[in-house]
């Protein structure tokens, strides 16, 4: 199935998805004027009103606009990020930024699952909506945002406390989720909270033929045996198929520093006074994160080891109420019973939701204490974001739209607020 068997109609909604997946937003330098420009033009191609803000000069979030019949009714977010990670230009079989489609249909670039292809796939779905003539009842809007790939401060994180924010009343979100390698889509009520940590050892310098206690390197070396059995023993459990995951704790080193430069190299026979390591650490949003910090003081880097950590930019871990930073999947939600009812309509299969594993922006609209799902229309393709050779099949990325029609509808034309089961179903 290539591009020739496809109606000329699907053709020029591929060829949509190609322009967009052909502007280069890689970090570090993501080319975000031409991405605006681009999804006004889209915006206006469809008679939607929209606005580029620059929150942070340089960076536009763009902002579309459909005004539902019934203004007063909160309202709907459709949220992507426009930027892309980095690639490496050799290990690609195509150009990241061609979006070059091989003979079975696969279209190859950076972005084609994280996230360009949601981003336009709410696009899509809208025009055809409206070409159908829907008028929605909630008023819609389509974000497409900055900087989600490096931490979102720039983009997410400025939009959520900004005055434009507070005067869309918004009620759910739908943002990022992960390509499923079967035939299910998978669902994200939640994910893993992010923190990072560098620990540093201290001790005498001393003879590298010396054998002494308390040397800086001994210190660390005693500490990341004890992370690396703590690490094993929550991958064991992923292993063994008892956890999926994002419901256990990661660790895992990202960089280590220690020793004397010299001009071949290290000086080879002096004991380092200082040594460091870092750690990317991922816990679960129930996790108690206070005993994971705990373990972090007792053991992985002990006061009496000569050892200090200290933590990079540390989030919240509860919501504005107190709460933890997931979402109801559960009656209690319409909003989740709206959207597996969607899916469903529209042909599609859910896996069991589950928590996400990264970060991405929705844990800055949880933290306000909204509904975030997450959701990227992906069945049978192998998980690449971030990966080279990024690729989405076109009848993957044509029947996302669909799935998107099918919620846009049933979010958009939603009366009742408050679970009142007998209205709903009499819609
Ligand atoms: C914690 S902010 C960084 C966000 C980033 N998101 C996608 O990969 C991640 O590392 O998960
Ligand atoms: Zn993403
Ligand atoms: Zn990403």
């Amino acid at each position: 199935s290539h591009s020739s068997s496809l109606s000329s109609s699907d053709a020029e909604t591929i060829s949509r998805f190609q322009h967009y997946l052909q502007i280069n937003t890689s970090q570090p330098t993501p080319n975000y004027h031409q991405v605006a420009d681009f999804l006004i033009f889209q915006a206006k191609s469809i008679s939607l009103e929209s606005q580029a803000i620059e929150f942070v000069q340089g960076k536009p979030f763009v902002l579309i606009q459909w005004l539902g019949t019934n203004p007063n009714l909160p309202s709907i977010l459709l949220y992507s990020h426009t930027d892309v990670v980095p690639f490496e230009p050799e290990k690609w079989k195509y150009d990241p930024f061609s979006a070059h489609i091989d003979q079975n249909g696969n279209i190859y670039a950076r972005g084609s699952q994280d996230m360009k292809c949601v981003g336009m796939q709410y696009l899509e779905a809208v025009r055809r909506l409206k070409a159908s003539l829907f008028q929605p009842l909630r008023s819609i809007y389509l974000a497409f945002s900055p900087d989600e790939e490096i931490g979102g401060q720039d983009g997410a994180a400025k939009f959520v406390e900004s005055e434009v924010f507070k005067s869309l009343n918004i009620g759910v979100v739908l943002d990022e989720g992960l390509a499923s390698p079967e035939e299910n889509y998978r669902i994200f009520y939640g994910e893993r909270i992010s923190r990072r940590i560098g620990i540093t050892a201290t001790g005498e310098p001393g003879h590298g033929s010396r054998l002494y206690d308390n040397s800086a390197a001994e210190n660390l070396m005693k500490s990341l045996e004890t992370i690396r059995r703590f690490r094993a023993s929550q991958f064991d459990m992923i292993k063994a198929g008892l956890k999926k995951e994002g419901e256990v704790v990661s660790v895992n080193m990202v960089y280590s520093k220690a020793g004397t430069p010299s001009p071949t190299g290290f000086v080879m026979n002096v004991q380092p006074s200082k040594a460091e390591a870092g750690f990317d650490i991922r816990v679960p949003p129930t996790a108690d994160i206070e005993s994971l910090e705990r373990r972090i003081a007792d053991e992985w880097a002990p006061a009496s080891r000569n050892m200090t950590f200290q933590f990079v930019r540390k989030g919240p871990v509860h919501d504005v109420f107190g709460n933890p930073l997931i979402t109801k999947t559960n009656s209690s939600n319409p909003w989740w019973d709206l959207l597996k009812d969607a899916i469903q309509m529209a042909g599609g299969k859910l896996q069991q939701p589950e928590i996400f594993p990264a970060s991405s922006d929705a844990r800055f609209f949880r933290q306000l204490g909204l509904p975030v799902f997450g959701f990227s229309p992906m069945e049978n393709t192998p998980i690449l974001l971030h990966d080279h050779n990024e690729f989405l099949n076109q009848e993957v990325y044509l029947k996302g739209i669909t799935m998107y029609e099918s919620i846009i509808r049933a979010y958009a034309s939603y009366v009742e607020f408050g679970g009142n089961k007998e209205s709903k179903d009499e819609m």
